[in-house]
């Protein structure tokens, strides 16, 4: 599905990412750990296409990534990217708009179930919670039913229900073959991802892998 060859980040003449070689199939599950500043957040940047790799490549289904592929990428950052004086709704409106989501109101209310945020759905998004603001932000991302979804600490200031909550949305979308990729700090709140990503100075490994043919196969 995503697919980099040596890949790499140079900003300024700093390397921020070392040529890495990753592959990842659909409906994969991957965690991406390592400490602060390891460069994990440039490692989703990379695979968003939000940063073209300064050496290498990066292969969506074995091409390289165009406009095309906008629709088919949900990426959530630490930072919302709402617009805080519009509605849930306005917002969630306009992004879809973007995505050109079909029935989007009806999608924005299936979501809004699905992450139990319904009753919000008419408040400005500068007055919702940590919680609700990582849960609209999220169902932003999957408007446009992404094939492959980045996520950046969306467990962060979560309290254990909505964590689960997210949790279980999450896997709904793994198991329907969307690839799914989180940074955590925590990668014991991913205990059944297949790939574990750990980036450390730059530098990435891939800790441990199982195929879902497998994991299923241990069932
Ligand atoms: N736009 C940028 N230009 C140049 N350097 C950057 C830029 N963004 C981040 N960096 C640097 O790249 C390195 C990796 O940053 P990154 O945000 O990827 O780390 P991280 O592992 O996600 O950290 P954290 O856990 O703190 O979120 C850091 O040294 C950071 O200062």
């Amino acid at each position: 599905m995503i697919e980099l060859r040596r890949a790499s980040i140079i900003r300024n003449g700093r390397i921020l990412l070392y040529p890495v070689n990753l592959t990842l199939e659909c409906g994969v599950l991957a965690t991406v750990t390592g400490p602060n500043g390891a460069g994990k957040t440039t490692l989703l940047r990379l695979m968003a296409g939000l940063w073209l790799p300064s050496e290498g490549e990066i292969l969506f289904d074995g091409r390289r990534p165009s406009v095309r592929h906008r629709g088919q990428i949900g990426l959530v950052l630490q930072e919302s990217m709402l617009y805080g004086r519009l509605t849930v709704q306005e917002n969630l409106r306009f992004f879809g708009g973007l995505y050109r989501v079909r029935d989007l109101d009806d999608r924005i209310r299936q979501l809004a179930k699905e992450l139990h945020f319904e009753r919000r759905l008419g408040d400005p998004v500068s007055v919702l919670s940590k919680g609700y603001t990582q849960r609209v932000t999220l169902a932003r991302a999957l408007l446009p039913k992404p094939r492959l979804l980045l996520l950046d600490e969306p467990f962060d200031g979560l309290d254990p229900g909505v964590r689960g909550l997210v949790k279980d949305v999450l896997a709904l979308r793994v198991a329907e073959g969307t690839t799914v990729v989180v940074v955590t700090h925590d990668p014991e709140l991913m205990p059944n991802a297949d790939m574990q990503i750990l980036v450390n100075r730059g530098r990435v490994t891939v800790v441990s892998s199982e195929t879902r043919a497998s994991r299923d196969r241990a069932r």
